[in-house]
């Protein structure tokens, strides 16, 4: 992997990926961690006489959504920089040519929302070209999303002189020397919504770690699998199959697999919501899991505490709904205290365990969740590996 070392940016103009896929809440910047952690490698840019472009997605826009502008994300960027950003209005196209024509050494211009090209997801080679064409150079930050192919991630590392910025490179070596002799036992704590895209890792950690707690709404598949009720639960039907595969797996032996064996409910996802606590976990129509209960709180909490290593990622419920964060703030809690080696992942667990206050009391904190889980489960990550 080339690094900023080997990167000649002494007067050129840089275009840097980053990941400002951050939380939002009422149109500001609901927890910035992933902003900061850029900020080392912009800063270096400037000083070494960079002017910058920087790319990001935010969420995942269907069509050109006004709330998943990264127009809130601009501003706090400059708060931080103590820097003008400027936002263009367009990803590629005649405005963001002549903004990024405009660029002074030091300035930093933010394109919009890059998913509002279709052609990202695509990793399109007509969009990689006007990526490419906005920069002498292309610096990779955005670990987050370094598992994703994408134009922005991918294609254009291809087509411009390249390196991994400083995050991105102190991610990858500090998850890889963790994963390479991890101390045992080795828990696994996995939640979170983004239940397809993360299930099929569960199937690799069943070989590598002791025991893997699940949580959030990556329990309903399992629950469905082993045919309880799930009400109105979030639960992705493609990953129902792969959990079926999973239990037989670990019926096996080798790793326990622990699911929930009791639920906090609401009547909808809103800090409003009706909530009862049940005692199992056959969710009754017009109902939802938003959270874990509190036995299984506790015995998550235990396992964490006896283990050499433990890797979270994914909350253990609705965490940003105050009345559903109980079950979360517990793991977090277990996980700051535990005297193993910590690692927590995921733009979303970080802003829970930041929300906590535990941030500074875990071994690494990783601004990736599905890129620290697919790199631990030993990928190669399409982003990281455009820049060898
Ligand atoms: N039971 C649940 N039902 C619905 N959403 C949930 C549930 N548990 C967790 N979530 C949601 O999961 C989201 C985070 O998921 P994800 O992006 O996979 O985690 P991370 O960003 O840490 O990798 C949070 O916004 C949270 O509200
Ligand atoms: O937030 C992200 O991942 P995460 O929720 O696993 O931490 C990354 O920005 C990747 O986003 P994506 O899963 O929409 O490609
Ligand atoms: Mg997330």
């Amino acid at each position: 992997m080339r690094t900023l070392d080997e990167l000649d940016v002494d007067g050129k103009r840089v275009l840097v990926r980053v990941d400002f896929n951050v939380p939002l809440k009422d149109g500001e910047v609901a927890d910035d961690t992933r902003i900061r952690a850029a900020l080392p490698t912009l800063e270096e840019l400037r000083r070494n006489n960079a002017a910058l472009v920087l790319v990001s997605h935010l969420g995942r826009p269907k069509n050109r959504e006004p709330e998943l502008s990264l127009r809130p994300v601009a501003g706090r960027l400059g708060e931080l920089l103590g820097t003008d950003v400027r936002l263009a209005p367009g990803v590629v196209g005649d405005q963001a040519i002549a903004m990024a024509n405009e660029l002074q050494p030091g300035d930093v211009l933010l394109l919009e929302n890059v998913r509002y090209e279709p052609g990202e997801t695509k990793n399109d080679a007509d969009l990689a070209d006007q990526l490419a064409a906005l920069a002498d150079a292309y610096v990779n930050d955005a670990f987050g999303a370094a598992h994703r192919a994408h134009a922005s991630t991918e294609g254009v590392a291809r087509r411009l002189p390249h390196a991994a910025g400083r995050l991105l490179e102190r991610e990858v070596k500090t998850l890889t020397a963790i994963i390479e002799d991890p101390a045992k036992p080795l828990v696994a704590v996995v939640g979170g919504a983004k239940v397809t895209d993360k299930i099929a890792v569960i199937d690799r950690f069943l070989e590598v770690a002791d025991a893997i707690l699940i949580g959030g709404a990556m329990c309903f598949p399992f629950f469905k699998a082993q045919g309880h009720d799930v009400g109105s639960s979030l639960c992705e039907e493609e990953g129902i199959a792969p959990a079926k595969l999973a239990l037989e797996k670990a019926a096996q032996g080798g790793c326990r697999l622990e699911l929930p064996n009791d639920l906090v409910l609401g009547d909808r996802f809103a800090a409003e919501a009706e909530r009862k606590q049940l005692d199992g976990v056959d969710v009754p129509d017009g109902w939802m899991g938003l959270d874990v209960g509190p036995r299984t709180a506790e015995r998550y909490a235990a396992e964490i505490a006896q283990a050499g290593t433990v890797f979270w990622n994914g909350p253990m419920g609705a965490f940003e709904l105050e009345p559903f964060a109980a079950g979360t703030r517990a793991v977090a809690e277990a996980v700051a205290n535990a005297p193993g080696t910590t690692v927590v992942g995921g733009g979303d667990s970080a802003a829970a365990i930041q929300q906590f206050g535990l941030a500074d009391r875990v071994t690494h904190l990783s601004t990736g969740g599905g890129a620290s889980l697919e790199l631990l489960e030993g990928k190669t990550l399409p982003g990281v590996e455009a820049l060898s």
